[in-house]
């Protein structure tokens, strides 16, 4: 029978569970009873700030660091708890960090073929040119690593870790040693392979946008727990506090008090949701909900307006910093009375000039009013 302290919630069909896992590095708590599950052909991105205790959770899960507390299971079956910790080598798992370490005298090919030895000589040089193909660097099966690229040296890792049909891969900061764009290609790549392999896989990332690009299901932590799990847009859509809203790139944080259950702000007003008549309120609106509209001659009356700062494009989009005019009516307790300076982000190219007047108003499904008194980010 599974002991009640463990009954949290894991699905049945995880591949990889961590159960209640507790870690100390002497005073410091690096992990406080997480609780993850990786399902099968899953790929769950663990995500925080620095020190939050993400590769802390990935090496108790590879049996890299030894577990103190809780269970760590692979297909269901126990690999380290109070009473065992199986090492890495027979946890099947994949491995894949950061410097690639692959072995400097061998060629691409017995790179691949070293986690194979269990096979015979023969099929261990056909599985290894396999999975190379895979990763379409078969034809450098012969090069040396100094040979390669950044790029093409992390595909060849990916490679390795593939080869032995691992039950899950631990991947730790997998692309940040490469420069942008060398990045966005190998992570693309990389997801198509784990996808056709229908490989289980936890990675540890502190880049929101690669996150949201990798992963099935985004765990969020901070000081050792979790703050919120689940799908990419789950999160980016209904943040369960300001930390995590924040945490996914650039906010305007205005601040209003409820009145009749709305919150009124200098760009707009946003219904209360729960918070009581006259709590003060921090809303937190992301840059592209910010709306504008240009104005030709006079604003319309009781429009929301502001002046623009600067405008930049950025590519794919612009962004324009404004300073909003601050109604008298709004309601909202901003200490600057010049009205607040924002960011809108605006796709394409729209690049008002400096000075000019713009009507504003918000998209509420990407504005997040909270109690003032939350921890911030
Ligand atoms: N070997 C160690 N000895 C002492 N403290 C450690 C050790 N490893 C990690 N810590 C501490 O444990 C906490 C969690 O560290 P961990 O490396 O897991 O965080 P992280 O989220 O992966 O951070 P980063 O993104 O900077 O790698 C931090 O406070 C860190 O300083």
């Amino acid at each position: 029978m599974v002991p009640a302290r463990f009954t949290v919630a894991i699905g049945s069909m995880d591949i990889l569970t961590l159960e209640n896992v507790t870690h100390d590095f002497g005073s410091t708590r690096a992990l406080d009873s997480l609780s993850i599950g990786v399902e099968a052909g899953e790929l769950v991105c663990l995500l925080g700030p620095s020190g939050c205790g993400k590769t802390t959770a990935l090496r108790i899960a590879a049996g890299l660091e030894p577990l103190q507390a809780g269970r760590v299971l692979l297909d269901g079956e126990v690999v380290a708890d109070a009473d065992q910790d199986t090492p890495p080598e027979a946890r099947s798992v994949g491995l894949v960090f950061q410097d690639y370490a692959l072995f400097p005298h061998l060629t691409v090919v017995d790179n691949v073929a070293f986690g194979l030895r269990k096979l015979p000589r023969r099929r261990r040089r056909e599985r290894a040119m396999a999975v190379l193909r895979q990763v379409g660097m078969a034809e450098l099966a012969d090069a040396h690593p100094h040979m390669l690229s950044g790029g093409q040296q992390q595909r060849v890792a990916v490679a390795r870790a593939l080869a032995p049909r691992p039950r899950v891969m631990l991947m730790d900061e997998p692309f940040s040693g490469l420069d942008v764009t060398l990045r966005h290609q190998v992570r693309d790549e990389t997801l198509h392979i784990l996808k056709q392999t229908g490989t289980a896989t936890l990675m540890v990332t502190h880049d929101p946008e690669e996150a949201m690009f990798m992963a099935d299901r985004v765990v969020l932590m901070r000081g050792g727990r979790i703050v919120q799990m689940g799908t990419p847009a789950q999160l980016y859509a209904a943040p369960a506090n300001e930390f995590v809203a924040a945490f996914f790139g650039d906010i305007n944080r205005l601040h209003g008090v409820v009145r009749q259950g709305r919150v009124s702000t200098p760009l707009g007003e946003l219904d209360a949701g729960r918070l009581p008549e006259g709590a003060p309120a921090n809303v937190l609106v992301r840059p592209e909900a910010v709306r504008l509209h240009p104005v030709d001659g006079d604003a319309a009356s009781g429009a929301r307006t502001g002046r623009v700062l600067a405008s930049r494009l950025l590519g794919r989009s612009s962004v324009v910093h404004l300073v909003l005019d601050n109604p008298a009516d709004s309601g909202s307790i901003q200490a600057d009375r010049a009205g607040p300076h924002v960011h809108a982000r605006v796709p394409g190219r729209f690049l008002p000039p400096e000075n000019t007047c713009v009507e504003i108003d918000i998209d509420p499904y990407q504005a997040f009013v909270f109690p003032a008194h939350e921890d911030a980010a």
